[in-house]
C-alpha cells in the first residue's frame, strides 16, 4: 500500500463519533462464546483484522458465528466441544489472540499448532509457557521462544498460583483460560494490575470466580449477551487529535473507561488537556464502565513524569502520549515501560527515531524515554508495521504544514479499519499518496 500523508489541519476538528468496538473485550466476546454452552450475542464487537484472526480460529475450532447487521451470534461448543483443527491456526498480528488462545488449546484433547505473521512470531512466548508447563501443559516454540507453537493438548491440567513477573493481561487471561479446564484453584497476582476483563467478563459467562484473578476450575460457561463498549485505545488518537489542534471541539461517544484502560485520560488532563467525561454506566454492576467525552483544545500541552504505576492502564497509549510529548512545553519522562519493546513493533525505537526524524529532542533508556518538546517538522518516518506507531504520527501530522509521510502503514486495520475515515470527519487532513 502507499505511504499515508498527514498534514495540517485547516481548520479546528469538530463532530461526534463513536469509536469502534474494543479489541481486548471483542477476542474474549469471541473465546469465551465458543467456549460456551448455548448461543452468546455481542453487539458492538470490532471487526478488525486481529480480530477476524480470533474468529476464525473460534470457526476452525467448531464453533458457528454468524453476523446479523450489527449482531453476531456464536453458537458455542460447550466445555468439551473444540475439535481438533485440520490446519495450523493463524493469528496475524495479534498476541492476544495468541497467547489465550494457547490457554484454552493447552487443555485439549488434540494437538494444534499456532502461528502469526512475522511480527507476531518474533514476540515472546516463553511468558506464557513457564506457567503453562506449570499446569502440566506441552507446549513447543522455536528455540527463541517464539511462535509457531506446538500444542500437544494435555486435558489433565491442574491449577497453579502463578505470580507473574510481568503485568499483562495476556499471561492472566492465558492461565486462567487453562485453569477453566483445569483441576483444583488457578490464581493469578503481576506487580501491577493489567487489563481486568477476563475477570469481569467470565462471570457473565457463569463462571464464579475468586478474589481477584483466581478461579476453581473444571468450569463450564454458558452462553451470554455481550455489549462491547467503544475501545479507549482507539478514541486516545481522536482524544489526542483535539487536545492538538487549535480550536477544536470533538466528542466520542460509548467509551470504555475501564480504569485498567483509562490513565490515557489522566495523563492528557495532567498535561493540561480537557476532557469533560459524561457516565453512561459507572460499572457498579460489575460491567465495563462506559462514558462520553468531550475533549476540547485547551492551549498548548505541558510535558508531565508519567506515574510508573499508570504504565499498564495505558500501555498501548504510550506511542500517541510520545507524539504529544513532542509539541508538548518542556519534557515529558516515560518510566517503566519496557513492556513497549516486544510489542507489534519495539515501540519506544520506532516512535523515538520517527521524532527524530521530525527534530524532536530526547533520551531513550531500556524502560522508557524522555521527550522534550518542540516543533515537528515535516519528515518522512517509518512506523514499521506497527498500527499504533502509526496513527499516531499521522496525529502528529495535523500540526505540520509540509507534513508527514509515513511508511510501513498498512496495519492500521488491524485495530482501527476506520481510522481514517473517522479523522477525516471531524476535519483531519489524511490521504494515501505515492512516496
Ligand atoms: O489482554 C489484552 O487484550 C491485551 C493486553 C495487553 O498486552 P499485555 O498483556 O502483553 O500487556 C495489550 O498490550 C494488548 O493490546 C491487549
Ligand atoms: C499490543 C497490542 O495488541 P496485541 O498484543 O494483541 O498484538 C495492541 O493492540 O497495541
Amino acid at each position: 500500500m502507499m505511504p499515508l500523508y498527514a498534514k495540517k489541519a485547516t481548520a479546528p476538528l469538530a463532530g461526534t463519533l463513536t469509536p469502534p468496538g474494543d479489541k481486548s473485550i471483542s477476542h474474549r466476546a469471541l473465546i469465551f462464546g465458543g467456549l460456551a454452552d448455548g448461543e452468546t450475542v455481542v453487539e458492538g464487537l470490532l471487526v478488525s483484522a486481529d480480530t477476524t484472526a480470533t474468529r476464525n480460529a473460534m470457526v476452525q475450532l467448531g464453533a458457528s458465528v454468524t453476523d446479523e447487521g450489527d449482531v453476531l451470534r456464536i453458537r458455542g461448543l460447550g466445555q468439551a466441544g473444540l475439535s481438533a483443527p485440520s490446519a495450523p491456526l493463524d493469528m496475524g498480528n495479534s498476541g492476544t489472540a495468541m497467547r489465550l488462545l494457547a490457554g484454552v488449546l493447552a487443555a485439549q484433547s488434540f494437538d494444534s499448532v499456532l502461528t502469526g505473521d512475522a511480527s507476531l512470531n518474533s514476540r515472546p512466548m516463553r511468558r506464557i509457557m513457564t506457567p503453562l508447563a506449570q499446569m502440566g501443559a506441552n507446549v513447543e516454540a522455536t528455540e527463541a521462544g517464539t511462535a509457531p507453537l506446538h500444542i500437544h493438548g494435555n486435558p489433565a491440567l491442574k491449577g497453579i498460583h502463578y505470580d507473574s513477573p510481568v503485568a499483562s493481561a495476556q499471561i492472566k487471561s492465558c492461565v486462567l483460560l487453562a485453569g477453566l479446564f483445569a483441576q483444583g484453584e488457578s490464581r493469578v497476582t503481576e506487580p501491577r494490575l493489567s487489563r481486568d476483563h477476563t475477570e469481569r467478563m467470565l462471570p457473565l459467562f457463569g463462571v464464579r470466580m475468586g478474589e481477584g484473578a483466581a478461579l476453581q476450575g473444571p468450569q463450564g460457561l454458558t452462553g451470554a449477551k455481550v455489549l462491547v463498549p467503544s475501545d479507549p485505545s482507539s478514541a486516545a488518537f481522536l482524544v489526542a487529535v483535539a487536545s492538538l489542534v487549535p480550536g477544536s471541539d470533538v466528542t466520542l461517544r460509548n467509551v470504555g473507561l475501564n480504569p485498567t484502560r483509562s490513565a490515557f485520560f489522566d495523563a492528557v488532563k495532567a498535561m493540561g488537556g480537557r476532557i469533560d467525561i459524561e457516565t453512561v454506566n459507572d460499572g457498579s454492576d460489575g460491567l465495563e464502565p462506559v462514558g462520553d467525552l468531550r475533549v476540547r483544545y485547551n492551549g498548548r500541552l505541558k510535558g508531565i513524569d508519567l506515574p510508573p504505576e499508570w504504565v499498564p492502564a495505558m500501555i498501548d497509549e504510550i506511542p500517541i502520549l510520545m507524539a504529544l510529548a513532542a509539541t508538548a512545553q518542556g519534557r515529558t519522562r516515560v518510566t517503566d515501560a519496557a513492556e513497549l519493546r516486544v510489542k507489534e513493533s519495539d515501540r519506544l525505537a520506532v516512535m523515538a527515531r520517527g521524532l527524530e526524524c521530525m527534530g524532536i529532542e530526547l533520551s531513550e533508556r531500556p524502560d522508557g524515554v524522555d521527550v522534550f518538546g518542540g516543533e515537528p517538522c515535516p519528515a518522512r518516518v517509518e512506523a514499521e508495521n506497527d498500527h499504533r506507531c502509526a496513527m499516531s504520527f499521522a496525529v502528529l501530522g495535523q500540526l505540520i504544514e509540509e507534513g508527514v509521510l509515513i511508511d510501513g502503514a498498512d496495519y492500521i486495520d488491524t485495530s482501527y479499519p476506520g481510522f481514517s475515515a473517522d479523522m477525516l470527519s471531524i476535519g483531519a487532513q489524511l490521504e494515501r499518496r505515492d512516496g
